[in-house]
Order: C-alpha cells, then sequence, then structure tokens
C-alpha cells in the first residue's frame, strides 16, 4: 500500500493524481465542472456535480493507473477555499447552489458591517477583512435568503462546509462533518489566534454554530470511504486549502518562505511561522498548515486575475490563438513603449480590495498593437506580485529577500517568470514537480499515512528546475514600478 490518491477540487475542475512510493505523480484524471452565473458578479456551483467529478475522477485515475483501491494507503484533499456548501443532514442533499469564492453578492452586507465598524475585530481574529471574498457572508446570505433554511439550521438539521467538508461528508456516507485548520481559517468564521469558531462573529452574523464542522489539523483521521464508492475503505489523511497545499507543496517550511501560484488568480503565500502578523497594508493573516494541533501561520495576498487576463487576450480581444503566443509576442514589442494594463475585470484584490474599480489600460500611442497589449498583460502579473511584495515587506521584518518558488499555469511562461524576477529585484524559482498543490495534499496524508517521510524529509526532495535571476538594472526597476502605481491610482474606484 504505498500509493496516495490526492483530489484537487479546483474553481473550474476536478483533479485526481496518484502519487507513487517515490511521490512522484503518477496517473490522473481531470474533469470540468458548470459554472452558474445567476446575476452580475454571482458564481455559484453545483455541489452534487462537483461530487460527482470527483468521484469520476478518482476512479479513472485508479483506472488508468492500473491501481486497486485496495493499494490506496490514503485520500489527500485539496480544495478550492471559502466556497460555501450547506446541507441537509437527513437528505443529504445542498439547499441551495455552492456559493462560490469569487461571489460578489455580499458587498454591501460587508460594507455595512465595515461602515458599523467591525472590521478590526473580525481582522485582529481571523486575520481576514470585511470581503465578500470569504465564506462568512455567503453563509449568512444563504440562511437569509434559502426558504425555511433558518429554521433548519436552528433546529440541528443544516450542516455548512468548504468543499472540503461536503466532500469529506459525501465520501465517508455522512459519517463525518470535519474540515481542517487552513479551510476553517478562510471562512471568516474561524479565530485563528485562538483555535476555534468565534461566537461573537457567528452572532453578529446571525449564523447558529451548530451549523459548523469540527475543525482538525491537517494531517488528521478524517474518516474512511465507503468501500461502495471507490471499492476499498480508505483512510481520508490529509486535508488543506489549495493554495496551503501549493505552499506545503513547495515545502516552504521556514518563516521568510514565499509561494506565489499562477493561475486564473494569483495567490502568494509568506510563511510566518509562529507569528501571526496583523497586516497594517490589508495583507490577510491566515493559517499556512497546522500539524500536531500547532498552526503555522502566513501573509496571504490574493490577486482575482493573473492567467485570466491571458485568458481576456484569446477570448475576449482574439489577438493570440494560445496563451504560449504571449511570451514571443511580448519580447517582439516596442521597447519605447510603456504600455500599463490594469486588469480589475472585477474589481482589485489584495493590497487595494476595491470591488468597485474597473480594468484600464494607460499609456496608449498610435501604434500600439497586439505585441504591446500582451506584453502589458504578462507585465500585469509582475507588477501585482510586486504589490504584495511590498506590503509583506512592510507588515514583517522576518520576510526574507523575495526570493519566489512558483507554479500554476502561468509559471510554464519564461517571459512572464523573468520580468517577475527583474520587477522584484529577487530570483524566481520554479521547481522540477510543478503539480505542487496536489503533491502538498498527497505528501500530507502519505506522512500521516507512515508511507513518506516527515517534512525535512520531503523538503530535501524539493528541486529546482529553473532560476531566474533579475537582469533589470535599479533605476529601471524603480521608473516601471512607479508607472505601474501611477496608473493603478488613477484606476482605483475611491482614491
Ligand atoms: N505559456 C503561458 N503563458 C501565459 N499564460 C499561460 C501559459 N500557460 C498557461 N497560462 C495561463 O495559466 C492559466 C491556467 O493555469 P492553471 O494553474 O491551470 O489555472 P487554474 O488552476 O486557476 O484553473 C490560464 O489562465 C492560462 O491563461
Ligand atoms: O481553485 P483555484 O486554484 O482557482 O484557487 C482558488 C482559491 O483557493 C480561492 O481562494
Amino acid at each position: 500500500m504505498t500509493q496516495v490518491l490526492a483530489i484537487d477540487q479546483g474553481t473550474t475542475s476536478s483533479r485526481a493524481i496518484l502519487f507513487g512510493a517515490d511521490m512522484a505523480p503518477g496517473a490522473s484524471a481531470q474533469q470540468e465542472f458548470t459554472q452558474h452565473y445567476p446575476a452580475s458578479g454571482w458564481v455559484e456551483h453545483d455541489a452534487d456535480e462537483i461530487w460527482d467529478s470527483v468521484v469520476a475522477t478518482c476512479r479513472a485515475a485508479l483506472e488508468k493507473g492500473g491501481v486497486a483501491a485496495s493499494d490506496v494507503a490514503a485520500i489527500g484533499i485539496t480544495n478550492q477555499r471559502e466556497t460555501v456548501v450547506l446541507w441537509d443532514r437527513e437528505t443529504g442533499k445542498p439547499v441551495h447552489r455552492a456559493i462560490v469564492w469569487q461571489d460578489r453578492r455580499t458587498a454591501e452586507m460587508c460594507a455595512r458591517l465595515k461602515a458599523a465598524g467591525h472590521e478590526a475585530m473580525v481582522q485582529e481574529k481571523t486575520g481576514l477583512l470585511l470581503d465578500p471574498y470569504f465564506s462568512g457572508t455567503k453563509l449568512a446570505w444563504l440562511l437569509e435568503n434559502v426558504d425555511g433554511a433558518r429554521a433548519m439550521a436552528e433546529a440541528g438539521r443544516l450542516a455548512f462546509g468548504t468543499v472540503d467538508s461536503w466532500l469529506i461528508w459525501k465520501m465517508t456516507g455522512g459519517a463525518a462533518h470535519v474540515t481542517d485548520a487552513t479551510n476553517a481559517a478562510r471562512t471568516l468564521l474561524y479565530n485563528i489566534r485562538e483555535g476555534r469558531w468565534d461566537a461573537e462573529i457567528c452572532d453578529l452574523l446571525n449564523i447558529p454554530m451548530g451549523v459548523l464542522p469540527a475543525v482538525k489539523d491537517c494531517a488528521a483521521d478524517f474518516g474512511v470511504t465507503d468501500p461502495a464508492i471507490l471499492g476499498a475503505a480508505i483512510p481520508i489523511l490529509g486535508v488543506a486549502g489549495d493554495q496551503q497545499a501549493a505552499t506545503v507543496g513547495q515545502a516552504c517550511f521556514q518563516p521568510g518562505m514565499l509561494k506565489s501560484t499562477y493561475g486564473t488568480g494569483c495567490f502568494a503565500l509568506l510563511n510566518t511561522g509562529d507569528t501571526l502578523v496583523r497586516s497594517q497594508n490589508r495583507m490577510l493573516g491566515t493559517i499556512a498548515y497546522q500539524f500536531d494541533g500547532k498552526p503555522t501561520y502566513a501573509l496571504e495576498g490574493s490577486i482575482f486575475i493573473a492567467g485570466a487576463v491571458v485568458q481576456w487576450l484569446r477570448d475576449g480581444l482574439k489577438i493570440i490563438g494560445s496563451a504560449a503566443e504571449t511570451g514571443p509576442m511580448a519580447e517582439a514589442a516596442d521597447p519605447g513603449q510603456r504600455l500599463y494594463l490594469v486588469p480589475a475585470f472585477t474589481g482589485l484584490g489584495a493590497p487595494y480590495w476595491d470591488p468597485d474599480c474597473r480594468g484600464a489600460i494607460h499609456g496608449l500611442v498610435r501604434n500600439s498593437g497586439p505585441a504591446e497589449f500582451a506584453r502589458a498583460a504578462l507585465e500585469s502579473v509582475g507588477y501585482q506580485t510586486r504589490d504584495l511584495w511590498e506590503a509583506m515587506t512592510a507588515d514583517w521584518p522576518g520576510a526574507g529577500d523575495g526570493t519566489v518558488r512558483v507554479d500554476g499555469g502561468m509559471s510554464a511562461s519564461d517571459w512572464t517568470m523573468q520580468f517577475l524576477a527583474d520587477i522584484l529585484g529577487a530570483p524566481v524559482d520554479r521547481p522540477k514537480v510543478l503539480e505542487t498543490t496536489a503533491l502538498g495534499a498527497a505528501w500530507i496524508a502519505g506522512m500521516r499515512a507512515g508511507v513518506y517521510p516527515d517534512a525535512d524529509g520531503f523538503a530535501a526532495t524539493w528541486a529546482v528546475d529553473q532560476t531566474f535571476t533579475p537582469r533589470m538594472d535599479d533605476a529601471e526597476r524603480s521608473s516601471r514600478y512607479a508607472g505601474w502605481q501611477d496608473a493603478v491610482a488613477r484606476t482605483l474606484s475611491r482614491r
């Protein structure tokens, strides 16, 4: 029993990957599912469809790999964070579609809570801000707006969970209603200093605490799968939110280590060890991972649009056929032009948290064309990361030298990674294994099962594939970044 099955339940697709005794990724399967956009700024998923996609991908990965379920030592789950599922414990049916992390329907509720002066208390306890991004106000919305939900919740019939909880509940045939500390840390309801659900915040949002799952370490006994699902009872021994799993998969175990994942959005986490930094610069305080009851904290910067800007070049502007074309185009762009593309398609996340501003391009001239747009799009990812890094270093003296371990689909772009190194003025390390999110979940579960090494042993296996070192001189770096800051200032809705 040396295989570990990692489930990576993401925003647009579910994936299952088998990892062997050597922790190398093996057979995998992936399935997309429906995105529902019932109103402007609203994003929903069908939790049953997510469940079906997870079962299908797990079965397909096992079949492709020729692995029997009885050969799997453990399952590790990693998931899109913050997304809210609320279901009936008796029927096992969700009472509404899941409200996705990107959904902005509670913007007004957040604004009201902020105006009433609650943000400092919430930030102190949860590390988070009053933004619709997090689960708490979404859950409050469901309890307010779904017919009968409040009465059922108060009678103990409803269960709330982030996607990990939902999947575990389904996998264990309804036996376990649990989550891990990293997912709990994203709900706005969990006191990350004291390691418990927070009664004052639940009261403020009018959430009956009986709907909340039990919170465990990332490596723990989360339950055992119903044998009818995959063909054998498999223990679920690892759980972490996807950005935290990537932090683990990148072996960022020492304070000062930084990882940044470039998918649709970008999420940078800086390990701050035992210190929960109270950000003065609108970064998030969060739990990076929790083992043996001891949380390790991180500062997080969340950018909503990273690779999505490349999708926009392809599907919106239609100036590229595939994402990989952007690198050569950026290379060929007129070096004399300074275009700044601020991709505030859904507002801006950290460190601005401006849900109302919208995207803008600054610096257009007569001969600005597709190549200059492509370059500005790729550069926007570097500039936004620099914004996060500026905020992190201002927040915490223990931040390292800016060396960053990267992963995610967009980290395949050499041009973008070189620009990132240039604009940060620090090395960018791209590892050999790019499946860091799934690897993190697999390692946690495999370590708990006793088939994988401890943290030091795991960290020793992390290997760099390519390091991008800064080539830009300081004067150019400063002047370009000043231009970006100016472009953002002119784009924000509140100045
Ligand atoms: N060579 C490339 N150059 C630029 N962007 C890329 C490249 N390859 C992939 N991307 C971008 O990476 C993103 C996909 O990354 P992925 O990690 O699969 O995202 P997610 O997990 O959020 O769905 C897409 O937005 C795509 O535009
Ligand atoms: O599913 P991803 O990879 O887009 O990640 C989503 C994040 O967890 C949202 O906080």
